[in-house]
């Protein structure tokens, strides 16, 4: 497998090795000694599918306190999957990266603990799938308006279908510093916000 660095620093795109014959193809979906081999240490607790049709839009989501590292990929159609740096103190806080993931392309992208994620369904059926490194919270769940015209994410979507939820959410700018991930310089990924 190759990761490669985005334009946003701790987010990677995982290519994996891929296995073609007579019969079809194979692909590892994650590997966590390999990817500890190339200095990304992960450990997953849930493993969650969503299927979209095309124009339906998820996000812009994130668990805090309890932030939750995402690695995520396509299993059927196409997504333009984003990630924001939301993680107060953070040098890049405010910006945005985004990767076109697909069965095709069998592309995996990692976003750390303390990023909001959404992606916009560009296939009829996509079939999406994600590892977690801390479990669902109700309670620590917590969206941003996926159009907030200070983050300014080119989304190659212009009317997205959206859940209720989705569409009444505030602005980053309208969200109480105590209510977004907090930077951690030192381990360069967000504290997940557990006591102690
Ligand atoms: C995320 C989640 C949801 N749920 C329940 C809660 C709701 O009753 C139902 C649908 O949840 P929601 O509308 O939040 O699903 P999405 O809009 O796909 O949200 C996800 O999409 C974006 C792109 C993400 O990155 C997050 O992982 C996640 O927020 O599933 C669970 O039971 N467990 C879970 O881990």
């Amino acid at each position: 497998m190759k990761l490669v660095e985005t334009g946003l620093p701790g987010c990677l795109v995982i290519e994996p090795r891929v296995f073609e014959d007579a019969r079809g193809s194979f692909h590892e979906a994650f590997n966590l000694d390999a990817l500890a081999a190339q200095g990304l240490g992960l450990a997953f607790v849930q493993g969650n599918v969503s299927t979209s049709s095309e124009g339906v839009l998820r996000g812009l989501h994130y668990q805090w306190p309890g932030a939750q590292g995402k690695y995520v990929s396509v299993l059927q159609g196409e997504a333009w999957d984003v990630a924001v740096d939301i993680r107060r103190g953070s040098p890049t806080f405010g910006r945005w990266t985004a990767v076109l993931l697909s069965a095709g392309n069998r592309r995996q992208f990692w976003i750390p603990e303390g990023f909001a994620h959404g992606f916009v369904a560009l296939a009829e059926h996509v079939v999406f799938t994600y590892l977690c490194t801390s479990p669902y919270d109700a309670e620590a769940d917590a969206a941003i308006r996926w159009d907030d015209p200070d983050l300014a994410i080119d989304w190659p979507v212009a009317a997205p279908r959206l859940s209720e939820k989705d569409a009444r959410a505030p602005l980053l700018a309208e969200i109480a510093e105590d209510r977004l991930p907090r930077y951690d310089a030192a381990g360069a990924r967000a504290l997940t916000g557990e006591p102690g």
